[in-house]
């Protein structure tokens, strides 16, 4: 079996459960930092497993345009090209396709473009998003779908989600490597009428886990924690179920309070190259001239690298010196506290706690949410 889920303790929608695939086991709810160009920017393998990353999404639109899956597959795969032995999950390269290439033709064949990196024409279809994510080797590949943006017009959705299951259906036919799960991808805005639609045919065709798509496109945090908790049930209770995009830490126990096993954003790791850094008091900005005397570190208690270490005011100096290491030290720290957020929600939900542990977190970051 290359995926087994198993849900272990529930609290309200909350679940906490254990997800195995070829690379390893993953304790879920669980996040995954974001590795787009095969490298979760600024950080060595061992920096990211000592961080306790249990898997990390890669992309395909980027890396088949660079370096190439064909010569990554040359070279072993993704997972050795890159010396990162756990488990990988690849995004299919739609969304990416439509946020960053240029002159994007869309048909039910698939999306033509130019490239972003050199301009040359590409296309992107079901069945070469399946091919691009069979030879990278990661452990769960998504289905090529169309990702409509947040405020598109019914017409536009319904024609997203009519697509997305078009195209899941011939993924899952062209799909031929056993040791790679597929997972579906449900799309719908936030009309749940068309969201119960796209889930129903693609739950149809069985696949092994199931993701939300089309969320954190615009639509705004209050409209995606309202859709949540109905949009999150329509995904099989016994399959992992993966919300994409998401999200700064108070979208994350709001999708583990809907239900949700899974999620990828590259808040922790974008805002530390930018030194913003996450704290169970909120965000803090490291260029901020109060940091330059201050010896405490990036968040007391914290057991990373950065904060074992280093001070705030080494912190404030690397950023205002423009060093390699700042950016560095503080994606780390923002790893570290995704992750140790995830640990804690597991934690809540073993222990039936969770809605007290969600709602003692969202006080103390009251008001400084980013
Ligand atoms: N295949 C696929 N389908 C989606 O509907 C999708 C929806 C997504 N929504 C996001 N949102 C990313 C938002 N992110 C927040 C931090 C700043 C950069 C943008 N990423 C997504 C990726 C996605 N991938
Ligand atoms: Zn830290």
């Amino acid at each position: 079996m290359a995926l087994t889920f198993t849900v272990q303790h529930r609290d309200g929608a909350a679940r906490a459960g254990v997800l195995t695939l070829p690379h390893g086991r993953v304790e879920t709810p669980v996040f995954m930092p974001v590795g787009t160009q095969a490298t979760v920017k600024g950080l060595t393998p061992d920096m990211v497993r000592r961080a306790g990353v249990q898997i990390i999404l890669g992309n395909t639109y980027h890396l088949a345009l660079r370096p190439g899956d064909t010569l990554v597959a040359e070279l072993g795969g993704l997972h050795r090209f890159m010396a990162w032995d756990r488990p990988i999950l690849t995004d299919s390269g739609g969304f990416q396709v439509f946020s960053l290439a240029t002159q994007v033709k869309i048909t039910d064949r698939g999306a033509t473009f130019r490239s972003h990196i050199d301009g040359s024409p590409l296309e992107l279809t079901p069945e070469r998003a399946v091919e691009i994510q069979q030879n990278l080797g990661s452990d769960i590949a998504m289905v090529l779908d169309q990702c409509p943006p947040g405020a598109a017009p019914d017409d536009v959705i319904r024609t997203a989600v009519r697509r997305s299951i078009l195209w899941a259906e011939r993924c899952k036919t062209h799909h031929t490597r056993a040791d790679q799960s597929q997972f579906a991808i449900v799309q719908g805005g936030t009309n749940l009428a068309l969201r119960e639609e796209c889930a129903r045919e693609l739950v149809a065709m069985d696949f092994p886990g199931y993701a939300l798509g089309g969320f954190s496109v615009g639509e705004g945090p209050e409209a995606m924690h309202a859709a949540l908790p109905a949009c999150a049930v329509l995904l099989p209770d016994a399959k992992p179920r993966y919300l994409m995009g998401v999200g700064r830490p108070e979208d994350l126990l709001a999708g583990v309070a809907a239900g949700i096993d899974m999620f990828d954003c590259v808040m922790p790791t974008r805002n530390g190259r930018n030194a913003l850094a996450f704290t169970d008091d909120g965000p803090i900005r490291l260029r901020n001239a109060k940091h330059r005397r201050d010896t405490a570190p990036v968040e007391s208690g914290c057991p990373c690298d950065c904060c074992t270490t280093f001070s705030r005011a080494y912190l404030h100096h690397l950023f205002a010196a423009d060093e390699m290491l700042g950016p560095t030290l503080l994606s780390l720290h923002n790893v570290s506290y995704y992750l140790r957020l995830m640990a804690s929600a597991r934690e809540a939900i073993r222990g039936g706690r969770f809605e007290a542990f969600r709602a003692g977190r969202l006080a103390r970051w009251e008001g400084r949410s980013i």
